[in-house]
């Protein structure tokens, strides 16, 4: 399988080529040159395989410089139910993302799907512990080093350090938004006291932390000289690793594969949907990809009007979903070279435009009145929506959620088609929003034991202006 970028200018290459690098040379996102088909019954040979061979089936088809047997064995060390009990030991944890049906609302199922039992309480150790792995195997080959220069609001940044603290080889450097996340999960990254982990506090919101991590991949001399790599969703290993679970879900909810399931997917880099729209792609029966949004709109002002319109680091709100307060969300360039027809100098220009302009409107485009086609739909949760969804579920069905996966059904239930199951993904552990669980039931939220005295380790963390010099000078600084 090769691998070219949306931009259209940079050559094509192998899956382990771009494992290590990240952003394309021309500034682009990689995509297969094509999406490997699934056959019905290739599905329905999938059905009750342990989650690790699941895994293997959908990945060979796009790790294809990986031996077979190296790969499996990377996958079965991965995702295994040790790794995968964290939060909350169940009796389906060999399900690794098990599905939890909520019950039938206007005439349809409606579900969870688990996806925060890993090690950090968050979707993000579904890829990144496979990652975390998968890098290592990679570096052992080449024998190179790697230096990660990553981006977070408070869920991929501990997910990564946590995948690779104690790894040879490999350094992580973390930037989040100084003050914008939970305590609980600034307390996760910043208590961890490996040498080879370095927390930078910026002053700014994760926008701003995102560009800097563009713009120093850009900078092909540091990034080559500095041997630098990702590990948020511009990376296509993170994005690959996601798709599995859409296959999973499917899976756990149907019993023959005819039939036809929908996701609510909490949103804001477009990681997590852009895997389910790799799925749909591939040919995973999908009827509807529901992004939804906090206050922080973008996305959802996307598929409703046609205009995409990038706010600034001081439009961004801070919301009580805090990991999902983006207002540029990457991975949207991968879904708008397949809007595209996968026409990268197109591609090009329109974030060009996000870039001088700060967005690009299509509504009046015979391309977005496709956009139908790719099942994508949308809607927006505020803080009160949440809220009143984090009550509604813990007294309907006593079930704790936390406030991404509140945004993710309180969207979900405006978007319900009667006969077709809604699968809700399951992006955090209440815990880790602990403020606005209290706030909105008035007890606290379980907390998994590795994590009960968190918040009162000592923390290291530099603060750093959001500037991209002070943070290259900082990376040179900590190399050796
Ligand atoms: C808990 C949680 N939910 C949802 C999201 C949004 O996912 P994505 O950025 O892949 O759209 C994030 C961050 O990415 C997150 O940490
Ligand atoms: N919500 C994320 C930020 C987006 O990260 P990505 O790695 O999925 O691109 C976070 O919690 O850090």
């Amino acid at each position: 399988m090769r691998y070219q970028s949306t931009r259209g200018n940079s050559p094509q290459q192998s899956f382990l080529e771009i494992l290590l690098g990240g952003l394309a040379p021309d500034g682009g996102l990689y995509l297969p040159t094509e999406y490997p088909q699934v056959t019905t019954a290739q599905l329905d040979s999938w059905r009750g395989l342990p989650y690790a061979d699941l895994a293997y089936e959908v990945l060979s088809l796009y790790c294809t410089d990986i031996p077979e047997n190296d790969l499996r064995a990377l996958l079965r060390k991965t995702y295994t139910a040790e790794v995968y009990c964290n939060g909350r030991p169940q009796d389906n944890a060999q399900d690794i993302t098990p599905l939890h049906w909520l019950g039938e609302e206007q005439g349809t199922r409606i579900g969870l799907l688990s996806l925060s039992n890993g090690p950090t309480l968050a979707f993000k150790d579904m890829a990144m512990q496979f990652l975390g792995n998968l890098f290592e195997y990679a570096l052992k080959q080449t024998g190179q080093k790697l230096n990660i220069l990553g981006a977070t609001s408070g869920d991929t940044g501990s997910a990564a350090e946590y995948a690779i603290r104690g790894k040879e080889g490999i350094k992580v450097f973390m930037l989040s938004p100084r003050g914008k996340m939970s305590a609980f999960q600034a307390a996760q990254m910043y208590s961890l006291q490996d040498p080879n982990i370095f927390n930078l506090a910026v002053d700014g919101v994760f926008d701003d932390c995102q560009d800097i991590v563009k713009a120093v991949s850009n900078d092909h001399a540091f990034k080559l000289k500095s041997e630098i790599g990702t590990v948020n969703s511009i990376n296509w290993g993170r994005v690959v690793a996601q798709v599995v679970y859409y296959f999973q879900g499917y899976l756990l909810a149907t019993k023959t594969s005819t039939e036809k399931v929908s996701f609510t997917v909490p949103s804001g880099n477009f990681g997590n949907i852009c895997a389910g729209h790799i799925a749909r792609m591939m040919g995973l029966p999908i009827a509807h990809l529901v992004a939804a949004t906090n206050e922080n709109d973008v996305l959802d002002e996307f598929f409703r009007t046609g205009v995409y319109r990038a706010r600034k680091s001081a439009e961004t709100l801070h919301t009580s979903s805090p990991s999902m307060d983006i207002s540029k969300a990457s991975n949207f360039e991968r879904f708008v070279y397949d809007l595209l027809s996968q026409d990268g100098k197109a591609t090009a220009e329109m974030f060009k435009q996000v870039d001088a302009v700060g967005g690009f409107d299509i509504s009046k485009e015979a391309i977005f009145k496709d956009i139908g086609k790719y099942g994508f739909q949308s809607g927006r949760s505020s803080h009160q929506n949440r809220i009143e969804t984090i009550q509604d579920i813990d007294q309907r069905y006593g079930v704790m959620i936390d406030t991404h996966t509140a945004d993710g059904v309180k969207v979900a239930r405006d978007h319900l088609q009667a006969g077709i199951p809604m699968i809700v993904l399951e992006t955090a552990l209440p815990i880790k929003f602990e403020e606005t669980i209290e706030l909105a039931l008035g007890r606290p939220a379980e907390c998994p034991a590795a994590f009960k005295d968190i918040k009162s380790k000592p923390q290291r963390v530099e603060n750093i202006a959001a500037d991209v010099m002070q943070v290259k000078a900082f990376i040179t600084a900590h190399l050796t």
